[in-house]
């Protein structure tokens, strides 16, 4: 039957509204499943997308975390090279070949430099300075400047900051000798204390003051309700929203405000605590002009030091975190670190960089734990120009999202056999060949790697080694056994804490 424009002219009006609603609804439809032959017609295995949750139904519903939901992929197209995904329509490419990984990352970063993390500048300038979600060319004129502040040299003088951090660890444990305590609170205390001493040049006291402000920020900035979780999820994967609705990623008014009194206090005391302030000052001083007109302003300086603090204190305190719950389900292991910390530091002697270099099994355990539980569960990627897949000849077009799953490679029995077992053997060679074949991606890879991973590690090591060498951990009733990840973060976090019992030694 044939609608005309005056047989439509004579439907009622409440009838006219309902065909409008479903032409509309149509039309929606059509244009947001318009990508969903993109995989197909391109030859690429892919995950049958659902309408608007395309591939991530399970994560959208809170039922799978994100990094365990693309492991699961990994492992389904274990046959593939790589495979195709739908995130509200757009068509992201999965990538599990690790020298396709290596290509992508390394050999040709240049045409992959950037992630597809939105953010907008105007919105959230703090925000849109950082390092982490800048673009090129000014990332790389930032990046370059920003490298030599993590040398071992420069790490070596901060030491003493960790001490005196991991002193005040041991002191706070003393009261709960013989009790349950929830670790993951004990090593985000740590980590806050140190990134803002090393950062803000800030004494912050959680261990004594429970209601630091410091804390109390750092701990709101990973708590996940449906709007931050939703928030966080559209700069990764519907950049638009995030203009749209000008959301601002962090509040960082309070990180903000802190950075610039320490400005002040040092510029008036003119105190040398051979910090990052310290570091981010004098690389100010010598920022020249000749940066194709970049400038590394104290906007940009600020925008830095938050970003060292977001991006280091959650990360390195949950490596801690599980280092520990680790080692209390494996007292085989932790005995076998006791006695090297007890054999590299006997009678208690001050802990020296050159020492913790020389445990060798701590490395390991370390390794290991990020092994098992990678911050991050996926790296990034966007696609500048059209670019050629060598081995298969797939055509990568300009603008596709690249994800490489870090959890699913480092749980392919390929790589590393009984994946599920905690085992620090497997490192006892080193990472090197792991990290340079593209199958331990912790820190990620390439140039765009992790900035910070040997200060986290060093960290982690202090407390680790403070921890272990006065205290056993133990498992608990409530210790949880496996570990339930907070499928509300888009970070490899454990949901409810890790309790483990502490015994004196
Ligand atoms: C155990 C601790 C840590 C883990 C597991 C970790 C992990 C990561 C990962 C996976 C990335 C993305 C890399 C990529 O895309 O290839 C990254 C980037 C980054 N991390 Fe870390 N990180 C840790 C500690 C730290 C610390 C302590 C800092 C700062 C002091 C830091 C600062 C950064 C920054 C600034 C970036 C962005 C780098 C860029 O885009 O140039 N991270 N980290």
């Amino acid at each position: 039957m044939r609608i005309t424009f005056s047989s439509y002219m004579s439907i009622p009006p409440a009838w006219k509204s309902v065909i409008l609603i479903v032409i509309f609804f149509i039309l929606l439809y059509k244009y947001l499943t318009r990508n969903h032959s993109y995989w197909k017609a391109r030859g690429v295995p892919f995950e049958p997308p659902k309408f608007l949750a395309g591939s991530l139904w399970e994560v959208f519903c809170g039922r799978q975390h994100i990094g365990k939901h693309l492991g699961y992929l990994y492992g389904k197209y274990n046959k593939a090279p790589y495979f195709g995904i739908f995130v509200m329509g757009k068509p992201y490419l999965v990538l599990r070949n690790p020298e396709i990984i290596k290509s992508i990352t390394i050999r040709d970063f240049p045409n992959f430099d950037d992630r597809t993390f939105a953010c907008d500048k105007n919105a959230d300038p703090m925000s849109g300075n950082s390092l982490f979600v800048l673009k090129n060319p000014e990332w790389k004129n930032i990046r370059n400047k920003l490298t030599p502040i993590f040398t071992s040299g420069k790490l070596k003088l901060m030491l003493y900051i960790m001490k005196k951090t991991g002193v005040e660890v041991e002191k706070y444990l003393e009261k709960y000798d013989n009790q349950v305590i929830e670790i993951k609170e004990v090593s985000s205390k740590y980590m806050t204390d140190l990134v803002a001493s090393c950062f803000f040049g800030f004494d912050t006291n959680s261990f004594k003051d429970q209601d630091s402000e410091f804390r109390l920020v750092s701990r709101r900035m990973f708590e996940f309700d449906i709007f931050n979780s939703i928030s966080l999820f559209s700069y990764f994967f519907v950049p638009k929203m995030v203009s749209w609705f000008k959301l601002k990623l962090l509040d960082t008014n309070f990180l903000k405000d802190v950075f610039y009194t320490t400005l002040r206090n040092r510029a008036s005391t003119n105190q040398k605590r051979n910090d990052f302030v310290d570091l981010l000052l004098q690389l100010k001083e010598n920022f020249n002009e000749n940066n194709n007109g970049i400038h590394f302003d104290t906007n940009c300086m600020v925008s830095q030091a938050i970003t060292f603090f977001i991006a280091g204190f959650e990360t390195t305190s949950n490596a801690i975190a599980f280092a520990l719950y680790e080692l209390c389900l494996r007292p085989d292991c932790q005995e076998k670190l006791r006695r090297e910390i007890g054999e590299s530091l006997p009678n208690d002697v001050e802990i020296t960089f050159e020492s913790i270099q020389k445990m060798k099994y701590l490395d390991m355990v370390l390794s290991e734990t990020l092994r098992r539980y990678p911050f991050g569960p996926f790296l990034n990627r966007e696609c500048k120009e059209d670019y050629v897949i060598k081995e298969t000849g797939l055509v990568i077009e300009k603008g596709t999202p690249i994800l490489i799953p870090i959890d699913g490679i480092h749980n392919d029995p390929e790589y590393y056999s009984d994946p599920e077992k905690f085992d620090p053997e497997r490192f006892s060679d080193g990472i090197k060949y792991k990290s340079q074949s593209c199958q331990y991606l912790p820190f990620g890879s390439g140039p765009r790697n992790c900035i910070g991973d040997r200060f986290g590690l060093i960290c982690a090591k202090v407390g680790i080694i403070y921890i272990l060498r006065k205290f056993r951990v133990e498992r608990c009733e409530t210790t949880p056994d496996p570990v339930v990840l907070d499928p509300k973060s888009p970070f490899m976090m454990p949901l409810g804490g890790l309790n483990m019992i502490l015994k004196k030694v």
